[in-house]
Order: structure tokens, then sequence, then C-alpha cells
């Protein structure tokens, strides 16, 4: 298989960015990250992105950052939050092990604590946080190969059973082709 072993989705404080990088050093591959990939082209935070240039041109740098990742990088990619929102980015994952990292709303709160740097959550965090988990859940669902469970549980664990099933979902694959 091209691209990348293991594609990370979930929402903001799911540990996308965490946990992948992880992953990676426990594959021995390299990590990427979509927002820090966006970061790095726009030379500017995402939360200047989206003050100064507006979400539309956020999604827009996002997509293309995302088609060109996929297509190139072959270690572990972690996706900002919304990047499955756009159908064409939908599209490119369904060739890909998708990883959903599912967070509840008690933790999710924690972990993104007063949600700076985070442009979609100013206002009541936890609302947010909440409509966000409503609207997008079925979403990453609906293009994950595996669901983990975070709650509650240590990054190092998770990543452990990400890699466990990465490895068996590709093995399983392998076999299937040859
Ligand atoms: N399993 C976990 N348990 C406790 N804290 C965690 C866990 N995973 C991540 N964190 C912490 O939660 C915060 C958010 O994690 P992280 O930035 O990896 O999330 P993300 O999914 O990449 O979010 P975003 O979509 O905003 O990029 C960090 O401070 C991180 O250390
Ligand atoms: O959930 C979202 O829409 C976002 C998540 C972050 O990773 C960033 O990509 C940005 O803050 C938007
Ligand atoms: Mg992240």
């Amino acid at each position: 298989m091209t691209g990348p072993r293991a594609v990370l989705v979930g929402t903001m404080g799911a540990g996308k960015t965490t946990v992948g990088r992880l992953v990676a050093d426990r594959l021995g591959v390299g990590f990427a990250d979509s927002d820090e990939l966006v970061e790095a082209e726009a030379g500017k935070a995402v939360q200047d992105i989206f003050v100064e240039d507006g979400e539309a041109a956020f999604r827009a740098l996002e997509r293309d950052t995302v088609a060109r990742t996929l297509a190139q990088h072959d270690g572990v990619l972690s996706l900002g939050g919304g990047a499955v929102l756009d159908p064409a980015t939908r599209a490119l994952l369904a060739d890909h092990a998708v990883v959903f990292l599912r967070v509840g709303l008690a933790d999710a709160v924690k972990r993104v604590g007063l949600g700076t740097g985070r442009p979609l959550l100013l206002g009541n965090v936890r609302a947010r946080v909440k409509q966000l988990l409503d609207e997008r859940t079925p979403v990453y669902e609906g293009l994950a190969r595996v669901v983990v469970e975070t709650d509650g549980r240590e990054p190092e664990e998770i990543a452990a059973e990400i890699v466990a099933a990465v490895t068996a979902t590709t093995a399983a694959t392998t076999e299937e082709e040859s």
C-alpha cells in the first residue's frame, strides 16, 4: 500500500497529535500533522489564519495539504479535527487505514482546557465541543477502519492498541491482495 500506514481522525482533544507521534515512534516511521503542515505553508498559526484570512481559506489550504500528504507520506498522519468535512478529502480517505480516536465530552473538555489556539471553541467551550462531537461523530465513524476509545486512558496505551490494530489490518489487506 502506498501512502500513510495510519491516518488519525477525531475531534479536538481526541489526542490525534499526541498519540499519532507515539504511534509513529513505535512503528519506526515518520509523523505528519495536517495542522502543523498548514501552519508551515501559511507561515502562521491556525488561529491567525482563521482571524486574518477566514475559515474558508484555512479549509482550502487544509484540503490541498491533506491530499498532497496522503499521496506522498508513508508514515503516520494526524488530521485536523475538521479536515473530514471536505467531501474530496473523505473520498481520498476511503483507501486508507483510518483510525478514529473516540473521546467523550467530559474528557475532551478537560483536554482542550480554555480552548486556546482552537478558534472554533471560542465562547462556550463545553457547548462548542458538544456541538462538534454531535455533528461529526457519525462522519468519523463512517470513515474509520479502526475505532479506539480514549476516555480515561493514557496516550501510550492508546498508541499500543493502534499499532496492534494497524499491523493486523495491513497484514489482512496484504494477504487479500496476494
Ligand atoms: N489520552 C489522553 N489522556 C490525557 N490527556 C491527553 C490524552 N491525549 C491527549 N491528551 C492531552 O490533550 C491535549 C490535546 O491533545 P492533542 O493536541 O493531541 O489533540 P488533537 O486531537 O490533536 O486536537 P486538535 O484537533 O485540536 O489538533 C494535549 O494537552 C494532550 O497532552
Ligand atoms: O475541528 C476543527 O474544525 C479544527 C480542529 C483543529 O485541529 C484545527 O484544524 C482547527 O482549529 C479546526
Ligand atoms: Mg492536533
